[in-house]
């Protein structure tokens, strides 16, 4: 058989995936004792290519037979011991919803509501706190295809059943309704930039939370989108078109090169990642503690830092800085913050979870800023995994606290009215 590196690869990650479940198949079925001339990494192999693989396990040798003659017993152990639940942790099987975002730089929150009425879908009430939210989300009220809520925090976020799909509606086709995670929206909702100032996205590519920065500015101010990968860039410039971003200037560029400080008064910094917290991303225990990642992730963390630095001390005219990542790996996300805030002694955070209200999971212990930072945890949030901390000059603290007070009355006022 032929086989490539990359192959090989998915093939061992997915085995790691159920290692766990595969450890009680094998003790509760005897496998091993029964079919005693066999390895025991490849019988893990070619269980996981039999149970879990898109094609199955292929093929007539000996063993390959052996191992399939046990399917239905393991298909019935699964299920009697509900084996499935141990495959991942909390950044695996979660089922999320799906979440869409009203680009109201193209249309209303009110104009989608109004189509989605017309499609039969219906809306359910808005809870009022954070853990009520979560609570209907999870519940069975949300199990039908048919309904929907306004997510409390972001009201131009729709939040669907994890099945619902879009790919016929002409407002999802023309770029009105974007699929976005919630997690990936509050990097955007926590920088809130006011409309005439000006935003630099330093690492903007494929441009979703530079499209949400200008929905947030009402295509009014200047926002810089730069990125240095071609490609990502020529995608992002096609979807910035498509989602109707006038207000944005892009560079295909390293923003470390980037030549424009003089008026930047907000930056967004979500830098390449290892993308750990991406749900359906194999992610376990095992793999993390392979030595190439650890190292990886010793390499980004040493950029982002570079990156962080960079904008903390370049911009004269910085009042606030988010810093975003989609990993679950403290090295790249608090363990950044708390060395740039050590250097960088004319900033410090705000609280992310007061702000985003009702919010509970944030940094994890043991960081001087691990109170102030906000994670997003898959099996608690339903979102993908993600890490947020929001850098302020330290001067204008007072204000920026009164301009988030300003904020949430407005919202309640808002809501009131309506
Ligand atoms: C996580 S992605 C950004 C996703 C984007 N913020 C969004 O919401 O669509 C990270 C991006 O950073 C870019 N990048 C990494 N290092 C960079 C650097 N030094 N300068 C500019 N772009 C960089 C990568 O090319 C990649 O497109």
């Amino acid at each position: 058989m032929v086989i490539n590196k990359l192959t090989l690869n998915a093939v061992l990650m997915n085995v790691f995936k159920w290692e766990k479940v595969i450890d009680v198949l094998v003790e509760k079925s005897n496998i091993l004792e029964k079919e005693n001339n066999m390895d025991r990494d490849l019988v893990y192999v070619f269980i996981t290519e039999m149970m879990w693989s898109k094609f199955g396990l292929k093929g007539n040798a000996k063993n390959i037979l052996a191992i399939k003659k046990y399917k239905n017993e393991f298909l019935k152990l699964m299920k009697e011991n509900d084996l499935e639940k141990l495959s991942g942790s909390k950044y695996t099987k979660v089922l999320k919803p799906r979440f869409f975002r009203v680009n109201t730089l193209m249309t209303t929150i009110e104009e989608i509501l109004e189509k989605l009425l017309k499609l039969k879908f219906k809306k359910l009430e808005s809870p009022k706190s954070y853990a009520e939210f979560l609570e209907l989300i999870k519940s069975d009220k949300f199990k039908p295809k048919n309904v929907f809520v306004q997510d409390v925090h972001i009201k131009e976020l729709l939040v669907f059943n994890s099945k619902v799909k879009f790919y016929e509606l002409e407002e999802y086709n023309n770029g009105s309704l974007i699929v976005q995670d919630k997690a990936s929206c509050l990097a955007a909702y926590l920088l809130n930039p006011e409309p005439n100032s000006t935003v630099l996205d330093m690492c903007a590519a494929p441009g979703m939370k530079t499209s949400h920065l200008a929905a947030i500015m009402q295509n009014k101010g200047k926002l810089y989108a730069v990125d240095r990968c071609k490609d990502r860039f020529n995608t992002m410039q096609k979807m910035l078109e498509r989602y109707m971003v006038q207000n944005v200037e892009t560079f295909n560029m390293d923003a470390l090169t980037f030549p424009y400080y003089d008026d930047v008064k907000y930056i967004l910094l979500d830098p390449s990642c290892s993308g750990s917290g991406i749900v359906d991303r194999v992610r376990n225990d095992s793999s993390q503690q392979n030595q190439n990642f650890q190292m990886r992730l010793k390499k980004l963390a040493n950029v982002h830092a570079q990156l962080l630095n960079h904008a903390l001390k370049s911009y004269p005219k910085l009042e606030r800085l988010v810093y975003s990542t989609c990993s679950a790996n403290h090295e790249e996300n608090e363990a950044v913050v708390d060395e740039a805030l050590s250097v960088n002694g004319k900033f410090k955070l705000l609280d992310c979870t007061k702000i985003v209200k009702g919010w509970t999971n944030k940094g994890v212990p043991g960081f001087d800023c691990s109170e102030m930072c906000l994670n997003a945890v898959p099996s608690d949030d339903c979102t993908n995994g993600f890490f947020i901390a929001v850098f302020v000059r330290r001067d204008l603290e007072e204000k920026v606290v009164v301009k988030e007070e300003k904020n949430i009355e407005d919202i309640v006022v808002k809501e009131e009215k309506r």
